[in-house]
Order: C-alpha cells, then structure tokens, then sequence
C-alpha cells in the first residue's frame, strides 16, 4: 500500500479529550513519493527502510487493531522527522493494510473511515501529527475545513504542470511543537484569518503566499530556509513544510532548471491526486 507524502503550509490546532474531534485545520499538498507498507506474519516487528525500530504511530495503529502477530515492513521515500507527514503515512499504510488483511468483517458493523480513524488516533496519540492522515487519505490540494472527524476538506482542482521540489535541510519532532502551550498559542493566533483567505481564493499560488506569511510570522522559519526562500521569488512559491527543517517549493516546468540550479539536495515531486 503506498500512502503519499504530505506537506503542510499552515495550519490551526484544534485540541480535544476526544481524540477522532482533536485536529488540525489548514492546507497542504500531497506528494507522488512516500511510504510504501506491507505486512506479513511475524512477531510484531517494525521495519522502516529495513532497519527495525519501534515506530509509535505504527505500534499504536498494531494495537488498535490488536494484531500482534504480523510484522509491518515500511519503505520510504523520506526520513522521518522531516515535516512531509511520513508517521502519517507509515500509519494509514499500516491501518489499510491490516484492515485489509483481516477483513472488514470484524469492523462490519461500523465500517466508516476505521483505517483512517485508527491511523488518525494513532498520530495524534503520539503527537506525531493532527492532519496529515485525512489529508493523505484525501489526495491532492487538500483544505482542512474542520478538525478531525467528521471529515470536511475540499481538494482544489489543481492542474497537472507544477512541480514541488523538496530540500531536506535536518529533522524536528513534531511532538516538542504541538504539544508546548506557547508553540500552539502563537501557532493559532497566525492561522486564525488564513483558511477564510484561502477559501476565498484558492489557487496554488496564494497557498504558498499565506504558507510563507504563516512560517515567517509564526518564527518556525529557519533563517536558512528564509534565505533560500528569497531567492525562489520567481517561482510559484516557497516556504518551509510544517513541521520540518524542510523547504518546499513549487514552480511551473519552465522554471524546475533554475530552481534546482539554486538548491544543494533537490527532490523532484509532482502533487499526487
Ligand atoms: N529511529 C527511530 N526509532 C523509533 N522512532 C523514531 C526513530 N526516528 C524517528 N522516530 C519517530 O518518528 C516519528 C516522526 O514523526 P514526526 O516528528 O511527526 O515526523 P514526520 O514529519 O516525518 O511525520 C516521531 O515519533 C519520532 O520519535
Ligand atoms: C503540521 C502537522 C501538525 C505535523 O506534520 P508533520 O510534521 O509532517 O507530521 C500536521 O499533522 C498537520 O496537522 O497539518
């Protein structure tokens, strides 16, 4: 099963005892690379990009669906910590598979969404992520209208002759942001008038502009990326994915040689719809 990568370019956080109501709202992109899972019987072992480690948003998606006797096998394009939503990914792709696997005939009864809801449980249980998984299971330009389940998004049509390119520049765990009261409070307070703006002109372009507003005025902008940001003016847009020393940037084909020309360790990707 293979689930895209996610990039987020602003987001609200949205905390609640419920974990299915606890979310984000914002925006992103999805990513033709990411995680590609397989499960096989085992005696619940980890494996990402053949090393095993125990991934908490994969082990809590295994004890959801209380199936300790397979082993979860992840190949991924990107590291994790990296800000493209990977534990996201590695979690839906383990709930689909499982799901999959045993069959939907011990969640027939209340078949809805439950692989999504298991992995998005698991995410924000390991403070590993708020929104990533709805938007992965949604595909594409994805705007987060509301938090968490039910799900509400609108995928904005988008054509098919952008590229984002993505430089990894180091890791941040994504748990030290959304879980410290002061991060939240100026994270929110940033992307409180953001989503009204975007609703009302939803294009690619004015994504990348409020994306950017979004990092430079929360501070979570490197002044790496910031630089590098600069001089990618000519381009659609570039920012910093949420939340990763990562920058991002998308540009129309004309313009992908000269980007490449400005950046160390390019990797090129198309949005995945
Ligand atoms: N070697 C490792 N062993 C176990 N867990 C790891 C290892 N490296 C990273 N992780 C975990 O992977 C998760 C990455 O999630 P997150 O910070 O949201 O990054 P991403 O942007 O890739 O989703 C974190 O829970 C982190 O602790
Ligand atoms: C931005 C983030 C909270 C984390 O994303 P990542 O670092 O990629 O796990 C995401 O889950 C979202 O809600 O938009």
């Amino acid at each position: 099963m293979f689930v895209p990568a996610h990039i987020t370019g602003f987001f609200r956080i949205f905390k609640d005892k419920d974990f299915l109501k606890t979310g984000s709202t914002g925006a992103g992109i999805t990513l033709n690379k990411g995680v590609y899972t397989t499960i096989k019987v085992g005696n619940g072992n980890i494996y990402f990009n053949d090393k095993k480690i125990n991934l908490s948003p994969t082990r809590e998606v295994m004890n959801y669906f209380n199936v300790g006797s397979y082993d979860v096998i992840h190949s991924s394009d990107f590291p994790l910590g990296s800000g493209l939503g990977t534990s996201g990914s590695c979690a839906l792709g383990t709930a689909y598979e499982i799901f999959k696997t045993i069959g939907i005939y011990r969640w027939s009864n209340n078949y809805n969404n439950e692989p999504v809801k298991a992995a998005h449980i698991a995410e924000v249980k390991c403070g590993t992520g708020l929104g990533d998984v709805i938007a992965q299971h949604t595909k594409g330009f994805v705007i987060r209208k509301s938090p968490g389940f039910p799900i509400n998004v609108e995928k904005v049509k988008v054509d098919n002759n952008h590229y984002v390119v993505v430089e990894i520049l180091g890791e941040k765990e994504t748990k030290n942001i959304i879980n410290n009261q002061q991060w939240v409070e100026k994270i929110n307070k940033t992307s409180d008038k953001l989503l009204i703006k975007l609703l009302k002109n939803p294009t690619l372009k004015n994504f990348m502009d409020l994306s950017f507003y979004f990092a430079e005025t929360t501070g979570l902008i490197s002044d790496e990326i910031l630089e590098i940001c600069r001089d990618l003016k000519f381009t659609v847009g570039a920012s910093q994915a949420m939340l990763g020393n990562t920058l991002f940037c998308i540009c129309k084909k004309e313009d992908l040689n000269d980007v490449l020309s400005i950046l160390k360790n390019p990797i090129v990707c198309k949005i995945y719809m």
